[in-house]
């Protein structure tokens, strides 16, 4: 087996992820190296991502490198992923998902964010997570906080902010656990597509044997099955990372339920559907889950947002 090339972006969330899938390659006797490659989101720090356009923002130039071979396999956060990748790529693996919640984190440990009474700004870039702020905790002020996490928790202690909305994940894998103060809740804040696990995306002209091997040393199976609803579902909706869309699937060794919705940019209107089957129709319930959220008023939140999200 050659040496696999595993192309990552060069933050150190994105390092920890390509370290994991370089691990997970080692336990079956695969030797790999590791090729950071810099990508639009990384260079331009003072724009939102809902403006810059989410499309591919992350993954452009890493599919530049995938597509001529400088690199065999690129590792992102599945949940920064387009639902549909462009013409000759594929997602071929998703790792074990972490825990999906989203947190608080904060220097402070007082912090009462259910209490409408005390003061708040909370930092995050999520236009999900700021509209479910809006919908449940409107007494709480946002401000937009960009960059990787040591940059934000940077921000934050120099008083743009009293506490960071984040994902578990990446606040864990950075090694911040003791700066968690809340877990929120995932009926609340229902976590973005994929939120948690890692994605493996190659070439369709990637040899079919280092594909599989590669398959067999990462992919887990459960988690495989929940992003497939979910990003089905997101497909449907066209939700890039800007859009405040969400879908929680859970599975048992036969079937799966997945839980999603959409929530208007001023949290006015949040609408929810769940929807359940086996696991080999994972595709079919995130279509179905689309159609319930859109045919229940989805349809007219989602065209606000992108006349919004288009200004
Ligand atoms: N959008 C940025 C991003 N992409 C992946 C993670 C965290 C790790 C993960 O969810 O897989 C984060 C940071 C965050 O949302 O707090």
């Amino acid at each position: 087996m050659q040496n696999i090339k595993i192309g990552t972006r060069g933050s150190k969330l994105a390092l920890w992820q390509a370290y994991h899938v370089a691990d997970l390659l080692k336990a079956k006797g695969i030797s790999s190296e590791i090729v950071i490659i810099d990508t639009k989101g990384d260079k331009i720090l003072d724009v939102s991502i809902a403006k810059i356009g989410s499309k591919g923002v992350f993954t452009e130039e890493l599919e530049d490198q995938l597509a001529s071979g400088a690199v065999d396999i690129a590792v992102h956060s599945a949940k920064d992923m387009q639902s549909s990748l462009p013409d000759g790529f594929e997602i071929i693996a998703f790792t074990e998902r972490e825990e999906v919640n989203d947190i608080i984190l904060s220097h402070k440990s007082d912090i009462d964010y259910k209490d409408s009474d005390k003061p708040l700004i909370l930092g995050t870039s999520s236009t999900r997570r700021v509209a479910t702020l809006r919908h449940y905790y409107p007494h709480i002020q946002t401000v937009e906080v960009r960059g990787n996490l040591q940059t934000r928790i940077s921000k934050m202690e120099s008083g743009l902010c009293d506490a960071l909305l984040l994902a578990y994940a990446g606040a864990h894998r950075m090694g911040y656990d003791e700066l968690i103060i809340h877990k929120l809740s995932l009926d609340e804040f229902t976590p973005a597509v994929g939120q948690g696990s890692v994605a493996i995306e190659a070439s369709t002209n990637l040899d079919e044997g280092i594909r599989s091997q590669i398959i067999e040393a990462t992919h887990h199976e459960a988690t495989g099955y929940r992003l497939t609803a979910e990003r089905s579902y997101l497909r449907v909706l066209e939700g890039g990372c800007s859009i405040p869309v969400f879908a929680l699937a859970t599975c048992t060794d036969t079937s799966l339920t997945l839980k999603g919705g959409i929530v208007s940019l001023d949290g006015v209107n949040r609408i929810i559907h769940k929807v359940e089957g086996t696991l080999q129709e994972a595709e079919m319930l995130g279509k179905l889950l689309a159609e319930k959220v859109l045919n229940s008023g989805g349809d007219k939140i989602l065209k606000e947002i992108k006349a919004t999200l288009n200004k």
